[in-house]
């Protein structure tokens, strides 16, 4: 996809993740989902690039949830499972070429966490989500990802930390959309590099071939 739809944009979760079912319909076995997130933990910075290992569905814990209505088994089941939804051999199949291409400087693992924004954090609420146990903070993801788990889909994600979530009262920056932008087209080619090779070797995983 070139670009997606969000819930802050006025789109319903059932709009926003409906090219990943018709993925599904078209023979999709693997979504890759990369985004741009504001960065809790403390020890991540700009320009950081995180692999997502889980992620918090915060609106979904206030009912805004893509598979709420009735179920359709055609896609999955009613209460699908998502303690697994990052799939791990393509995350450790990640950092093994993170290695190789030495990017391990700017490379990290966390939890993702998604808000409905439109607008970026207080204060409180940063310091809130970072007690929660999020890593980064953004306004999309994780109901694509909901759905993909849901209908069968293997799932890969990376998040591009463009910016230090402000957690302290005394601090004068203030985060804006155009860094957001800035800082994602400067690590574009980076990103690109990591999902190419990782599309060049994920279907060996499948195949049983030893990758390394
Ligand atoms: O998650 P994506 O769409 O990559 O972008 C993130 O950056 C935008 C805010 O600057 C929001 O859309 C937020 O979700
Ligand atoms: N909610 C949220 N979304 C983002 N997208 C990019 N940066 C941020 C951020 O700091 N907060």
């Amino acid at each position: 996809m070139q670009g997606r739809f969000h819930l802050y944009e006025g789109y319903s979760l059932c709009k926003v993740t409906f090219p990943v079912r018709i993925f599904k319909l078209l023979g999709v076995e693997t979504l890759i989902v990369t985004n741009a997130s504001g960065g809790l933990c403390p020890d991540f910075k700009v320009g950081d690039i995180m692999l997502i290992k889980d992620h918090i569905n915060l609106p979904g814990f206030a009912g805004q949830h893509p598979l709420c209505g009735p179920n359709d088994e055609r896609f999955g089941i009613r209460f699908p499972c998502m303690s697994d939804a990052y799939n791990k051999d393509l995350r450790k199949l990640a950092l093994e070429i993170s290695q190789e291409l030495n990017y391990t400087n700017f490379v990290r693992e966390g939890v993702y966490c998604m808000v409905s924004g439109p607008n970026f954090e207080t204060i409180a609420e940063a310091r809130m989500l970072q007690i929660l146990g999020c890593d980064s903070v953004g306004m999309s993801t994780v109901p694509e990802v909901t759905v993909a788990k849901h209908c069968g889909l293997r799932v890969f994600g990376l998040s591009l930390i463009t910016n230090k979530v402000s957690l302290d009262y005394s601090r004068e920056e203030k985060v804006n959309h155009e860094e957001v932008l800035e800082i994602s087209k400067m690590r574009a080619e980076h990103l690109q590099m990591m999902v190419n090779t990782l599309i060049a070797r994920a279907h060996l995983l499948d195949e049983g071939i030893n990758v390394n």
